[in-house]
């Protein structure tokens, strides 16, 4: 890089506009979409598709519910117009769907073009020429009359030659290329000269598609030049105004939506952003912040994944992990403060209502999308992430406590291994910790006994067991199973709090028990139990809990007379 920016790049002129309109605008319904995946997309790819694949794409495009779908540059090569003859010839072209295709302003190419849509039932026949300063200079070698002459004859040769199919209903788009870097004046001039030649009316509009082929200066003065034009053009009233961004600068979503506000009808892009260069711009992304919004965009992206592995298939180009909306990790939280919010918004959400749900800007089931992604735990997780995996995949709902105790555990293992903690993952760990029956504790067998004793009933607890290897029997009598095991294991176990839940559902449902307990001075620390009978459940978590401050234990129970 140099040191002198300056000295080799100029700052690009802001538009005169003083009142302009579309900053206090919203946007509140969808555009015209219109899907150049064939076109644009498939001319920026290192190999364009086949036929095959391009059929297979426009079926897609199809029910994912585009209206209006370029499907080739007909005159480029005989992949391009053997495609269009098939998707004619074998009537894949459903009655509400209209194909469209793009040539320069060259006689043979718009007689090519003409050609290979012949028996259309609708055709948007596309041409463009470059009326950019640059172009006209660089390029072209002419002046704005000679950009302007271009872009008029081609007008009547497409005018002349799609006359000669009256059976095919003929829609003209006009795209002045680079208007992103254009004088507005001459894009007028050239356009509007372009729109007396084909004369559009309120019922048979024309389409002025105006590109930021190159994408050059913030979205703003895109929507500055889209609101000059939509307030200058010529019978405006029989024109449609479409924006063509391209992502030079990453903003072309922003470029599209802020054109919308200031007047553009409809939008081209491709899926996910493919195109040249930085690609054009993303209509998936533009169509479900719709969405977000409120706004049905009027475009189906209900099974996203399918439709991001598809194209990546059709295109070879992956799709980032952290695309808008579609990408893998986009709807995951790593971090501990994230994992936190979100599991806190599942848990008060209630159906029907608003989605507020903390860092998620959509429901990621909309899109066809589990939650099982939504968290994921490594070493930048706290205790939320855990017990919200723990809960959806295993139906475990850890106490408070539990949770930081446990995400003690899963923080050792991530720094230890120095990687992702999966769901498999954190289930082992708490079954290696809180649910395996070895070490110095087992619980053999427990009879419980309920006194009435008028009002103030009692119950009997005897509990057999093995302690390091010897088996012993205890009994103790206590206010409820928990108090009477307490009371039989030696009365030095002190039980700070308990948590009961079922753990699945009909015939196969368990009870789990947590049990926060503390012996001695000792640490406060859980144990957990999972049985079939609850009072099980809940001997076994003192068990569990035992066991795992069993260097530190010396139980008091005392050995029943009779064992
Ligand atoms: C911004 C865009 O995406 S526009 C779409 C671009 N897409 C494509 O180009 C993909 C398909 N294109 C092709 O396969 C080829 O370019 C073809 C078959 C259409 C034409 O190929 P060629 O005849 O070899 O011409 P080439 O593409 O090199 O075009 C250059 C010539 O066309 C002229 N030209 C370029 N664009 C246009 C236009 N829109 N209208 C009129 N003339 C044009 C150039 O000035 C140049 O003329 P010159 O040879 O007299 O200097
Ligand atoms: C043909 C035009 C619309 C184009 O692709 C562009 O300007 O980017």
């Amino acid at each position: 890089m140099i040191s002198n920016p300056a000295s080799k790049y100029r700052a690009f002129d802001p538009v005169q506009m003083h009142d302009r309109r579309w900053p206090g605008r919203t946007i509140e319904k969808p555009p015209i979409w219109m899907s150049t995946d064939l076109r644009d997309g498939n001319q920026s790819l290192i190999d364009p598709m086949s036929v095959e694949t391009k059929l297979r794409f426009f079926d897609m495009l199809v029910e994912i519910g585009f209206k209006e779908i370029e499907v080739a540059f007909p005159a480029a090569s005989e992949t391009e117009f053997n495609f269009v003859r098939r998707l004619i010839e074998e009537n894949r072209i459903p009655e509400d769907v209209t194909i469209e295709v793009l040539t320069q302003a060259r006689e043979d190419l718009i007689a090519r073009t003409v050609e290979a849509v012949q028996g259309a039932r609708r055709v948007i026949i596309h041409m463009y020429n470059p009326v950019a300063p640059q172009f006209r200079r660089i390029v072209y070698n002419t002046d704005i009359a000679g950009v302007k002459a271009i872009a008029e004859q081609g007008t009547r040769w497409i005018r002349q030659y799609s006359s000669q199919y009256p059976e095919t209903e003929w829609v003209y788009e006009y795209s002045p290329e680079v208007f992103s870097g254009a004088e507005l004046e001459v894009v007028k001039e050239v356009c509007d000269a372009v729109t007396a030649i084909w004369q559009p009316t309120p019922e048979n509009r024309m389409i002025l598609n105006l590109p930021a082929t190159v994408e050059m200066a913030t979205p703003n003065v895109y929507a500055d030049q889209i609101e000059w034009m939509d307030r200058n053009l010529a019978n405006r009233e029989s024109i449609i105004i479409s924006v063509h961004p391209h992502n030079d600068r990453g903003t072309a979503v922003a470029a599209a939506e802020l054109a919308q506000m200031a007047g553009a009808d409809r939008v081209e892009g491709c899926l996910f952003g493919n195109g040249e260069r930085t690609g054009n711009v993303d209509i998936v992304t533009l169509a479900l912040n719709l969405y977000s919004q409120g706004v049905d965009p009027g475009l189906d992206f209900t099974r996203i994944d399918t439709i991001r592995h598809t194209v990546e298939e059709y295109n070879q180009i992956p799709v980032h992990p952290r695309h808008p909306y579609a990408g893998e990790l986009v709807f995951t939280a790593f971090s501990g403060s994230h994992q936190d919010a979100i599991k806190k918004g599942f848990a008060q959400r209630r159906d029907g209502e608003i989605w507020e749900l903390p860092y998620l800007t959509i429901d990621p089931a909309d899109l066809g999308r589990g939650y099982e992604a939504v968290v994921r735990v490594n070493s930048q997780s706290g205790k939320g992430g855990v017990s919200f995996l723990l809960q959806q995949q295993y139906g475990l709902e850890l106490p408070r406590r539990l949770q930081i105790e446990f995400s003690r555990v899963v923080k050792a293992f991530t720094d230890r291994e120095g990687r992702e903690a999966t769901s498999a993952d954190i289930f082992a760990l708490f079954e290696q910790e809180y649910l395996q029956d070895s070490g110095a504790y087992s619980l053999a067998d427990a009879d419980v006994t309920i006194h009435s004793h008028g009002n103030k009933g009692a119950t009997e607890v005897q509990i057999q067991f093995m302690e390091n290897g010897a088996a012993r029997t205890v009994n103790g009598i206590g206010n409820g199973t928990i108090d009477a095991a307490v009371k039989a294991l030696g009365g030095n176990i002190r039980v700070i709090d308990y948590h009961e839940h079922a753990l699945g559902t009909g015939s196969e449902v368990e009870a789990v028990c947590y049990l926060e307990m503390q012996i001695d001075d000792g640490p406060a620390m859980f144990g957990v139990g999972v049985h079939r009978n609850i009072i099980s459940a809940a001997i076994k978590a003192i068990f569990n809990g035992l066991n795992r401050c069993s260097d530190n234990v010396t139980l008091k129970a005392q050995e029943l007379e009779s064992a």
